[in-house]
């Protein structure tokens, strides 16, 4: 079986003379294919290449891809045996820049933090009216994740059914991020109208019917649902990769991100989290430098005061600030 490779392959090659970089003495790549990552296993890439939309091709990185790490999500360019038989596999020559970056906390089973989608658009936190209660922390980090990678926050409500969203829809009113219901199955049309033409990441934790949308969004993708063997664990995707599935008609991609249960919030700057409260912009510019916004000096109350934006928005802001820190999953 051949080796894996992966970033820890690379290796500084001693110089010898006055030799180039090997990059520079390979063919250039004009005749690449232009594919879309939607699987990340042990080494192994599945591409999806854009002119024959749907062929899926499994890829190795290329050497000449130097440290660069490919994730679900990115755009990168094929050679080699870019026809899609069992047993073709293609190399990734090239990463095109990306758009946005989410990235994934250090875990016990992999102590760097990574990148989880590439060019992703949006971020869907998904959570449940009841059973299993909401828990405001998750989605307050879920949303500084989003405000921090660039990408747009939808919250999708769910269970809605079981209990009314009043309760969610109040402690999330005053941020202003969009939301939709579903409940049995009702509702999905309009998730789906927030998906069209986008790269779309879903995240959620256990039980709140993550997997259930995900199989109403992609028909036969075949997403486990329901309670969970504590034994063997079946039903249960314990990898903590992403996979992109695409919507039908080829209207964007969905990224489901089962096992992922934190994301890597210890480098937020936030300066991008304040980029979400254009209202209270005007106050942070008297601030002092550096305010953290949660200390005497800090200009925002004044702010308010003034009547420039409500409590509800500063407070909801510092509540995300602190969120950054706090010891919990997500
Ligand atoms: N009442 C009600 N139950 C739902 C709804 N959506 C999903 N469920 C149920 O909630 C349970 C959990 O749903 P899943 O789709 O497996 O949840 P998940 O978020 O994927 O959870 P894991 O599989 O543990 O990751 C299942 O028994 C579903 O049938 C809903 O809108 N209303
Ligand atoms: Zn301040």
């Amino acid at each position: 079986m051949p080796r894996e490779l992966d970033e820890d392959d690379v290796r500084v090659r001693p110089g010898r003379g006055k030799s180039r970089p090997r990059t520079k003495d390979r063919p250039g790549h004009e005749s690449a294919a232009a594919a879309f990552v939607t699987q990340v296993d042990r080494g192994r890439y599945t591409c999806v290449l854009d002119d024959r939309a749907g062929t899926e091709v499994t890829a190795m990185r290329a050497r000449e891809l130097g440290r660069k790490g490919v994730a679900v999500g990115d755009r990168v360019a094929l050679v080699g045996d870019v026809g899609g038989g069992d047993d073709a596999l293609a190399r990734i020559v090239r990463l095109e820049p990306r758009s946005t970056v989410l990235r994934r906390t250090a875990d016990d089973d992999d102590p760097v933090e990574r990148v989880l989608v590439a060019n992703a658009d949006q971020l869907v936190v998904v959570t449940a009216t009841v059973d299993p209660e909401p828990r405001a922390g998750l989605i307050d980090r879920c949303l500084v994740a989003a405000y921090d990678a660039g990408l747009e926050p939808l919250l999708c409500i769910t269970k809605t059914d079981l209990k009314p969203p009043d309760e969610l829809l109040a402690a999330y009113g005053a941020l202003g991020v969009r939301w939709v219901a579903v409940s049995r199955g009702e509702g999905v049309g309009t998730v789906a109208e927030h998906l069209v033409d986008r790269v779309s990441v879903l995240v959620g934790h256990s039980g709140v019917g993550k997997s259930t949308l995900v199989n109403a969004l992609v028909p036969g993708t075949g997403r486990a649902t329901g309670v969970v063997n504590a034994v063997t664990g079946r039903g249960r995707h314990t990898s903590s990769s992403a996979v992109a599935l695409p919507l039908p008609d080829g209207a964007g991609w969905v990224v489901d991100t089962p096992g992922v249960r934190s994301f890597g919030l210890a480098h937020v700057d936030p300066s991008r989290v304040v980029t979400a409260f254009p209202d209270l912009a005007g106050g942070i510019e008297q601030c002092p430098r550096g305010c953290t916004h949660d200390e005497p000096e800090c200009a925002l109350d004044q702010w308010v005061a003034e009547g420039h934006a409500t409590p509800e928005r500063l407070e909801s802001l510092r509540r995300l600030l602190a969120a950054r820190t706090a010891a919990d999953a997500y």
